[in-house]
């Protein structure tokens, strides 16, 4: 028999399974609104002009195509800390952080959590939002760490779950692994208030938590680099010795390019020169060394989507619905969750070719002036 004669049939990706359902829908109005991919007005991915510049000049460097280090190109890593952590910070001017660069976010987040299994000298467990991105569980169950929730969501209010949050933060063993998203949480698109992010940062401090960032919309919620990454830059200057992950595929329309970044606040420049030396060690087996890669608009794809999100709530509002939906404009990012069921959802694709994830997520990036209309009337008849 096959060697492989045992390997069973798993299930298609959450997310990115629906992109399939949708290229599989002959209906030449069909919506896809699964992949928390930016799309222009057409419906159209959208390549960054100062991409489009980048790249001619990369091309017309022709540069060599020499191995980039372990830890991917300086200029890279350097520019990708400034933007995180701001020009002035401390721990740049201190020497204090170990940065590479990934395979995105998704790279970023497997180094990270394979760098805690390895080394983190708390329990291997890493506590997650409850709801989180699709792939998160994954990620840290195949880097070798337990996975366990925290409450964030509040279905009722279609808000924060504030104070179930810090209960759970809390109820945690001291010195526990607590994912954060940094800005424009996803599924949610519920994001905690620069206050709020106050007093997670206090009682994490209390319980001496370690505070594990997962950045991949800098810019992309508020059009504002820097208001998206008051969290982290807080944590910092608070004394947390954060990790942060930093995905481009979002804010820099880079996504098939696969570019991000892995950071850690180390106490010292000698720390941090012995905990580069074992981040270059577990990249090394790993794939070696990135591919080599480049780095402003994201401003007009965050204006965007805030327009999107006023629209459909507007086209369902003049229908006559009589859900509240004033959730889709008051939350954040790439995503609104809608308050759908999978049932719905389901009908959703089934009968007007609409296509989301089961949880209720719409990737509001989908949404073009061009079809909100359509959506809206889809949504209003599933929903009544
Ligand atoms: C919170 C979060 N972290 C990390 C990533 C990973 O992004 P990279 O492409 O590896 O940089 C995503 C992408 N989530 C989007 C995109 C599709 C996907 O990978 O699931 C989404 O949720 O639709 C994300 O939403």
């Amino acid at each position: 028999a096959s060697a492989w004669s045992k390997v069973p049939q798993g299930p298609p990706d959450a997310i990115l399974g629906i992109t399939e359902a949708f290229k599989a829908d002959s209906f030449k109005e069909k919506i896809n609104l699964g992949v928390g991919a930016y799309r222009d007005d057409k419906g159209k991915p959208y390549v960054l002009p100062s991409v489009r510049a980048a790249e001619d000049k990369v091309v017309a460097s022709r540069s060599d195509k020499e191995y980039a280090g372990i830890t991917g190109i300086p200029a890279f890593t350097n520019a990708a800390a400034e933007l995180a952590y701001g020009s002035d910070s401390a721990v740049l001017k201190e020497d204090r952080l170990v940065i590479t660069q990934t395979i995105s976010g998704t790279g970023a987040l497997r180094i990270g959590g394979a760098f805690l299994e390895r080394f983190y000298p708390g329990a291997k467990k890493v506590y997650l939002p409850n709801p989180s991105w699709a792939n998160h569980g994954a990620v840290f169950k195949d880097s070798g760490l337990e996975v366990e929730k925290y409450r964030y969501y509040n279905k009722d209010t279609i808000g924060l779950d504030f104070e179930g949050l810090v209960e759970d933060i809390k109820a945690a063993p001291n010195g526990s692994i607590i994912l954060l998203h940094a800005c424009a949480h996803n599924p949610t698109g519920v994001d905690p208030t620069q206050d709020q992010w106050r007093q997670i940062s206090d009682v994490m401090k209390q319980k001496g938590h370690f505070a594990f960032f997962d950045m991949a919309y800098q810019g992309f919620a508020s059009g504002n680099a820097d208001v998206d990454a008051f969290a982290p830059r807080h944590f910092v200057k608070e004394g947390h010795n954060i990790a942060l992950c930093q995905s481009f595929a979002k804010n820099m329309g880079l996504y098939g390019e696969r570019v991000g970044a892995f950071s850690l606040v180390c106490e010292s420049t000698e720390e941090k020169k012995r905990v580069e030396s074992q981040i270059k060690i577990l990249i090394r087996p790993f794939y070696s060394n990135p591919p080599f890669t480049w780095l402003g608009e994201v401003k007009g794809m965050a204006d965007r989507i805030i327009e999107m999100r006023a629209l459909l709530r507007k086209n369902l509002e003049q229908l006559g619905s009589k859900h509240d939906w004033s959730h889709i404009t008051s939350q954040i990012g790439m995503f609104a969750f809608t308050g759908l069921k999978p049932e719905q959802m389901d009908a959703l694709a089934k009968e007007h070719s609409v296509y989301a994830t089961k949880d209720g997520r719409i990737s509001v990036a989908g949404i073009t002036s061009g079809n909100v209309q359509r959506l809206a009337e889809s949504i209003f008849k599933v929903t009544g």
